[in-house]
């Protein structure tokens, strides 16, 4: 799951990607992708880290006694867990021995019974609840009500391999780092991480095979923001929310904590189940179904994907209109057809769609349309939008964020300020 975003694009990389926002630059968001890495055969080199490269902090890092080093000389990766992070939840993190070396030095590894505000120690009570979910095996569901905009949760890590580990190891390899990362883990939060899903029809022989295939179905691409190679990190209560294309619930994972949040897009009722979307939701029914079937391996059951056909044809007529939507608003030049109506009309579409937990990229296309043609106050009120959902969603310094708080503090000297006047769709 998960990513680091970079586009300049509107529309979706690829199809495990969430849209991009065109004022996104390297804002760390989170996607769902296909759980499984291919990884080539190489040859490995297995040596112990004398573990002297460390700096600050190392004294509370434990460190698996295995290694595997890229071919040709290349990176080596080891597995090091920090026991009493995260209120004595404790992380394993399979990465260098230079790029722990630095990570080891953030502040939230210095004070050790600091817990970061993570929701997830004793004091805290949940808002959910385990429970059985016919065809879609563990979901979690709430237990009191929970309105929207709402944190639901804040988690750190179980367990994070750095992607360059993923992507240039052989399995073998990738697997026994990650079976020992998750044995040095703290017995509770192992054991909760030993718990996540591994679909049960599949066979699996070993301890070490076990923990890999669990990490597959379960991770989420999380970039650290340090301009490093990206992370995939497993967590144990987050990776329980299932699938819906209309989710009540969205995530964003915060670099500076390693903390995952899940956010309330609408107000939940007790015995709701709690959902989160794995995939682009803006994609017409048959590719989200494909998409969930390729790489997920189970059948789309959710309340839009089971509608009425009429339904189902009406929905997917709204999501190619939204998607020409962003081709005009997205157009920049002095062709562009758009205008602050197409926009509002995009925010009736996001709304009439379902699509709660990305209102904030409508109303920045309305404030910035707005603001194109010299209307501050329809702007400002959008901008407000913009920055209210955002905050909420996105969390705090997304780069589209902070253009809008500049817009709403002085629209006259924002960069849109009357930029589509003149244009073919402005009158
Ligand atoms: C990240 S796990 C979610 C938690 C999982 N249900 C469990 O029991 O731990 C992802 C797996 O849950 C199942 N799943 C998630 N959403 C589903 C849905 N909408 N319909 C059917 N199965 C679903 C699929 O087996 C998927 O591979």
């Amino acid at each position: 799951w998960e990513t680091e975003l970079h586009s300049t694009s509107p529309l979706p990389r690829d199809e495990c990607q969430v849209p991009l926002l065109p004022w996104t630059t390297t804002s760390p968001d989170l996607a769902v992708c296909p759980a499984v890495t291919e990884a080539t055969a190489h040859s490995s080199n297995q040596t112990a880290t004398d573990g002297k490269t460390f700096r600050s902090g190392l004294e509370s890092w434990v460190q698996g006694n295995t290694c595997h080093r890229l071919p040709n000389g290349g990176d080596r990766f080891c597995a090091y867990t920090h026991l009493s992070f995260s209120g004595g939840e404790g992380i394993s993190i399979i990465t260098t021995p230079e790029r722990i070396a630095q990570i080891s030095s953030w502040p939230i590894f210095e004070d050790e019974n600091d817990d970061n505000g993570v929701l997830n120690h004793a004091s805290f009570s949940p808002s959910y609840e385990d429970a059985e979910i016919p065809g879609k095996g563990i979901g979690l569901i709430a237990t009191r009500p929970i309105r929207a905009g709402l944190r639901v949760m804040a988690r750190t890590p179980a367990l994070m391999v750095d992607s360059r580990a993923l992507e240039g190891l052989d399995q073998v390899y990738v697997a026994e780092l990650m079976g020992g990362a998750v044995e040095q883990l703290p017995r509770e939060h192992r054991g909760r991480f030993l718990n996540l899903s591994t679909h049960d029809d599949v066979r699996l022989k070993g301890f070490n095979e076990r923990v890999h295939w669990i990490f597959s179905i379960n991770r989420f691409r999380t970039g650290l923001g340090d301009g490093g190679a990206g992370f995939h990190s497993a967590f144990t209560e987050v990776s329980r929310l299932n699938h819906d294309c209309r989710p009540n619930c969205v995530y964003y994972f915060d670099p500076n904590t390693l903390t995952h949040h899940v956010v309330a897009v609408s107000d939940i009722f007790p015995g709701e189940e709690l959902s989160v979307s794995y995939i682009d939701g803006f994609q017409p029914s048959t590719a989200r179904k494909e998409t969930l079937q390729n790489h997920w391996g189970f059948p789309c059951s959710c309340h839009r994907c089971t509608a009425e056909p009429h339904l189902v044809a009406e929905s997917d007529n709204r999501i190619a209109q939204i998607r020409q939507l962003w081709k005009e608003l997205d157009d920049y030049s002095s062709s562009s057809t758009a205008t602050p109506e197409k926009a509002e009309l995009l925010v009736l579409l996001y709304e009439m769609e379902g699509m709660l937990g990305r209102m904030q990229e409508a109303y920045y296309r309305a404030a910035m349309e707005w603001n194109g043609v010299g209307h501050a106050a329809k702007a400002m009120a959008y901008a407000r939008l913009c920055i209210d959902r955002g905050l909420a969603f996105k969390g705090p310094g997304k780069p589209f964020i902070e253009s809008m708080e500049m817009l709403l503090r002085e629209p006259e000297a924002h960069h849109s300020w009357r930029f589509r006047v003149g244009q073919m769709g402005s009158s």
